[in-house]
């Protein structure tokens, strides 16, 4: 089996390259490589590069995730995140590949508290989610055999993340503001790189798993909440933190102003997921500590 995988440095495909190694020859690209165009800028030259290599499964953790300076970037945001995808689909129903693609949280609207399933309403609040919507209706449109994995909060050691951002702006300030009514779950790159490997062999096996998935880690949390769990994780491994616990303020999405307009309920429902591929999919706490003891050796 041949696999190609698309946004190999990304927070997610760092981890795929890992997990997707054994189940086949990969070959994996990002926007510099020499030899295959691997750039989502340019949507011919991605499909040149998947008629040229003619894989059996494709996988696309390539994406523009600035979500405020999207706001800015409507049409390369457009481009990498909706044609690009449209081209890899098309190419790939002419090779007969299967396409894995991510999508996110930000193509719901953040209303009610319920967690949202696969086919409630879309209504994506800021130019991300509606690029990442529109890449997912290209996909849907072509008669590629595909996954769509819907995720949240993505996080990694390897990549930038709010937990990232959380730990360098503690070591740096005396206080921190951070908002506590919005309503997701933080999920692992290596949580996501190791489904995407089961999934795609379960899809091969039996290919009527086609379909849009919501894949998150279980539970939910706010930002506030997540914040205080990453630091104080860290001030218990021993980081001298200029942030003292009492410093860290919780403060509603109106407080916080931003480009980008953010939903206040994130929350996916991950029950079709585990229902087709036979998961179980664990609590975020999990994840987000392997990866703090990761960072500080704990
Ligand atoms: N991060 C998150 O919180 C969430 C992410 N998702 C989705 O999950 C998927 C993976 O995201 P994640 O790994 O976190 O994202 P990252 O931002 O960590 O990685 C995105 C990757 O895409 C690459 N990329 C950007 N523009 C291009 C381009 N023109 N051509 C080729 N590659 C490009 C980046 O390369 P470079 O480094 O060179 O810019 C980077 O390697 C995406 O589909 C994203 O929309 C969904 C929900 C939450
Ligand atoms: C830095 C900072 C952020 N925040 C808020 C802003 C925002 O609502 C929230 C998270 O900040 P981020 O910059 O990580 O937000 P953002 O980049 O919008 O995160 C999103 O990325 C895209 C790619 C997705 O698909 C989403 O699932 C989600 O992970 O925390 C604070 O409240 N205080 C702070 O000091
Ligand atoms: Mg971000």
């Amino acid at each position: 089996m041949k696999i190609l995988l698309f946004g190999k440095n990304g927070q997610v495909g760092w981890e795929l390259q890992r997990s997707l190694a054994p189940l086949g020859e990969l070959l994996a690209l990002d926007r510099q490589d020499r030899q295959h165009c691997g750039d989502l800028s340019n949507p011919e030259g991605i499909a040149a590069t998947i008629r040229a290599l003619r894989p059996n499964v494709i996988v696309n953790a390539a994406a523009y995730t600035a979500v405020d300076k999207a706001e800015a970037e409507i049409e390369l945001a457009n481009t990498i995140n909706c044609a690009a995808p449209r081209a890899m689909a098309e190419a790939a129903a002419e090779c007969g590949a299967w396409l894995l693609h991510y999508s996110t949280d930000y193509v719901f609207n953040g209303s009610g508290n319920r967690a949202w399933r696969e086919d409630d309403a879309t209504g994506p609040l800021n130019v991300y989610g509606q690029t990442k919507l529109a890449g997912e209706c290209a996909i849907q449109a072509s008669a590629c055999r595909h996954l769509i994995f819907r995720t949240s909060w993505v996080y990694a050691a390897r990549g930038n993340n709010f937990v990232k951002t959380m730990l360098r702006l503690a070591q740096e300030r005396q206080q921190l503001s951070v908002i506590d009514d919005q309503i997701g779950a933080p999920t692992g790159a290596e949580l996501l790189a190791d489904v995407a490997a089961h999934a795609i062999r379960t899809a091969l096996l039996t290919p009527d798993v086609a379909g849009v998935y919501h894949l998150t880690a279980a539970g939910e949390t706010s930002w506030y909440e997540y914040a205080h769990f990453a630091l104080d994780f860290a001030r218990q491994a021993g980081v001298a933190l200029k942030t003292p616990k009492q410093a860290i303020t919780a403060i509603p999405t109106s407080a916080y102003q931003t480009p980008a307009k953010r939903p206040l309920n994130s929350r996916l429902n991950i029950e079709k997921l585990q229902a087709a591929f036979d998961l179980r999919l664990p609590p975020w706490q999990a994840g987000v500590e392997r990866m703090l003891a990761e960072l500080y050796g704990k």
